[in-house]
């Protein structure tokens, strides 16, 4: 489990995490998420004692990061693909990271076959795709078999048989009962992968949810489809304001439920081919909390 209390970070007068308190539970996939420059790495480097807290605290299991006396068995983490020595070989660096852990080489070799990178491990890291960089990055943050694993944006560049792989990683890390914190920037992957969202926004917290009770609050997305082209003039007139013309005899449907879309299309006399609602997605309520965010602070400032 780890903790966030109060946490804050300041970078002379820009506040980059903004007395964030959020508990990421164990045995469950969290998404960190948030626009650039939100604060998400910030976060992530305070819990793994690359940034000291300006106040508040990050705890892993209960500790400081700066407290755990091996910390790469508890946590586990990869924040910067591109962060190894350019000129030694995949296998070097590991080798080197599990030796000054005092991990047994062996670990070294489970968790290179484990991301898939066997046949490049002897080649220098900086002849590596990002790809395989994400993939040697994810091996060192298996190395010590750690209850805690922090991964920024860990399928970024990996082809569609890695993302495929990363989602099938971290579902089982969590199935483990191990804390799994993933940031990215990919909707349509976190609905994938995360049963719960933590959403920054300038620093500040702005939600931290399960992923249902994220979503649930939208409203369903409604798309209506008129019968013929007269049809579609008096749908669109019926609809007004509300409706926003997608296709040549479409519309989509903003703030009002599908039933009074049918309703005011009877009353209008529009014969509609097609009237279907869309459960509301990750992508649409993570939009719309981010406008919230924007709008607020434009007419606040
Ligand atoms: N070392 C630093 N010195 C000064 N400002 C910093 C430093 N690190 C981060 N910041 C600022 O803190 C804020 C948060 O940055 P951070 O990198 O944590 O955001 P992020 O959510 O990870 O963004 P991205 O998605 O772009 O990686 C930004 O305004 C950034 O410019």
């Amino acid at each position: 489990m780890i903790e966030l209390h109060e946490l804050t970070k300041r970078y002379g007068d820009r506040t980059a995490v903004d007395q964030v308190t959020v508990t990421v539970p164990s045995g469950k996939v969290t998404a960190l998420l948030g626009p650039n420059g939100a604060g998400k790495s910030t976060a992530m480097r305070m819990v793994l004692g690359l940034d000291r807290p300006t106040s508040g605290t990050a705890m892993i299991d209960g500790r400081r990061y700066a407290e755990l006396r091996n910390p790469l068995r508890l946590v586990g983490a990869h924040l910067d693909a591109r962060a190894f020595h350019p000129r030694r070989t995949g296998r070097a660096g590991r080798r080197a990271l599990a030796r000054y852990n005092g991990f047994p080489r062996a670990r070294v070799e489970t968790a290179i076959d484990a991301v898939g990178i066997g046949t490049v491990a002897g080649k220098r890291a900086g002849t590596y795709s990002l790809g395989m960089a994400q993939r040697l990055g994810i091996a060192g943050a298996m190395l010590g078999d750690p209850s805690t694993i922090i991964l920024d944006e860990p399928v970024n560049g990996l082809d569609a048989d890695g993302v495929r792989w990363v989602r099938g990683l971290v579902r089982r890390w969590a199935g483990d009962g191990r804390t799994v914190l993933v940031s990215s920037h990919l909707m349509s992957e976190v609905a994938l992968i995360a049963d719960r969202v933590v959403v920054l926004g300038r620093g500040r917290l702005l939600a931290d949810a399960t992923v249902a009770e994220f979503t649930a609050g939208q409203h369903a997305a409604v798309e209506v489809a008129a019968a013929d082209d007269n049809s579609f003039r008096l749908l669109a007139v019926a609809l007004g304001d509300h409706g926003e013309q997608i296709g040549a005899d479409r519309l989509r449907v903003h703030g009002l439920p599908a039933a009074t879309v049918g309703h005011r299309a009877q009353q209008a006399g529009a014969v509609l081919r097609e009237l279907r609602t869309d459960a509301p997605s990750l992508e649409d309520a993570y939009v719309r909390l981010v406008e919230d965010e924007a709008e607020y602070v434009a007419v606040a400032a």
